[in-house]
C-alpha cells in the first residue's frame, strides 16, 4: 500500500529475524556507501542476508550488499544494516526507512545513520567527517515525504515535530571522541541535504543547495532519520564527505561512485574507530 506495511507486518518481519539470532540489539546501525567494513569490528555475529526476510526490501547498489549484522560492538549488542535501500532504485520512500521500523520493533532504542556526502561549504575538505546537526528533507518538502498516507499511532503521532532529530548529547559527545581520536582537523557539524538522486548535483543546484543553507547533500539517511524520530528512537547521523560538490562551471572532473567508494574505504578506519567509541560510552 502506498504508506507501507502495517505495524502488524513489521511485527511479524522483527519477529523472523528474532528466529535467526539470540542477540537483543539496543543500537542499530545505517551503513552508508562503502562503510559496511565496520562489520569486521562486530563479536560473536549472527549474519542475515535481507533476501533470506521475508518482506526484507533488498539493495541494488555496488557497495551496498545486504545484510543485517547482529553482535557485540564496544561492549553493546547491535545490529549493523550492511547495505540500505535507496529512493534512487525506484523504491516507494516509506520502503526506504522501513528497516529502521523494524529495527525498532527488535527492540533498539538508538540508531546511528552513517552515509557518504558531498560537500558544499566551501570550508570543507574531501575526507572530512561531519556531525549531522539537522536536515533538509526536499523530497519531503516536494511532496515525498516518508510519513505520506495513512499514520498508525503505534508508530507515532500524525504530525511529528522534527525539531532536536540528531540528539544533542550523542553529538557533543561524538564531538569530544573525535576530538580525542585526533580528528579535530577533520571534524565538521553541519546540516545534510536529502536529494532523490540518482544524479550528481549540476553546478546550479550545488549553489542553490548552499543558499538553502547545506553544507553537504546526499542520497539518503533522511527518510531514516523521520521515521526513526516518529517512533521514538534516539538519532545519530554521520557524514563522511567523499568530495566536494562544483560550485563553479571550471568543472576540471565530475564526481563518480567509484571515487566515493574509494574515499569511503581510506577514511573508513577513522568513521569505525569514531563510531566504536561513540557506541561503547553513549549511556543506554
Ligand atoms: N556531489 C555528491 N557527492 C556525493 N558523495 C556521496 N553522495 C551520496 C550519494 N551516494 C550515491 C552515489 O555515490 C550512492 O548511494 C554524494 C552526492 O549525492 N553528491
Amino acid at each position: 500500500s502506498s504508506s507501507g506495511y502495517s505495524f502488524d507486518e513489521v511485527q511479524s518481519i522483527a519477529e523472523n529475524i528474532k528466529s535467526h539470532t539470540k542477540i537483543q540489539p539496543k543500537i542499530g546501525i545505517v551503513c552508508g556507501s562503502g562503510l559496511g567494513d565496520l562489520a569486521n569490528h562486530v563479536t560473536n555475529s549472527d549474519t542475515i542476508c535481507y533476501s533470506q526476510i521475508p518482506k526484507f526490501p533488498v539493495s541494488t547498489v555496488p557497495g551496498h550488499d545486504g545484510k543485517l549484522v547482529f553482535g557485540l560492538l564496544g561492549g553493546k549488542p547491535v545490529v549493523l544494516m550492511r547495505g540500505r535501500i535507496h529512493y534512487y532504485e525506484g523504491h516507494p520512500m516509506w520502503r526506504v526507512a522501513v528497516p529502521v521500523r523494524i529495527m525498532k520493533a527488535l527492540g533498539i532504542t538508538t540508531v546511528i545513520l552513517t552515509n557518504a556526502a558531498g560537500g558544499l561549504n566551501p570550508e570543507y575538505k574531501t575526507g572530512d567527517i561531519m556531525i549531522i546537526k539537522d536536515h533538509i528533507d526536499l523530497p519531503g518538502l516536494t511532496g515525498e515525504c516518508v510519513l505520506i498516507g495513512k499514520n498508525d499511532e503505534r508508530f507515532g503521532p500524525r504530525f511529528p515535530a522534527t525539531v532536536n532529530t540528531y540528539d544533542q548529547s550523542l553529538q557533543d559527545l561524538a564531538k569530544t571522541i573525535a576530538e580525542k581520536l585526533g580528528y579535530a582537523k577533520i571534524l565538521r557539524q553541519g546540516t545534510y541535504v536529502m536529494v532523490g538522486g540518482p544524479t550528481f548535483e549540476t553546478v546550479a543546484e550545488s549553489r542553490l543547495l548552499r543558499l538553502f543553507g547545506a553544507d553537504a547533500v546526499g542520497m539518503s539517511t533522511v527518510p531514516e532519520a523521520i521515521v526513526a524520530r516518529h517512533c521514538g528512537l534516539r538519532v545519530f547521523g554521520i557524514s563522511l564527505i567523499t568530495d566536494m560538490c562544483p560550485q563553479d562551471y571550471n568543472v576540471s572532473r565530475a564526481t563518480t561512485h567509484e571515487e566515493v567508494l574509494l574515499v569511503g574505504e581510506r577514511r573508513a578506519k577513522d568513521l569505525q574507530k569514531l563510531v566504536t567509541s561513540l557506541v561503547e560510552q553513549m549511556n543506554d
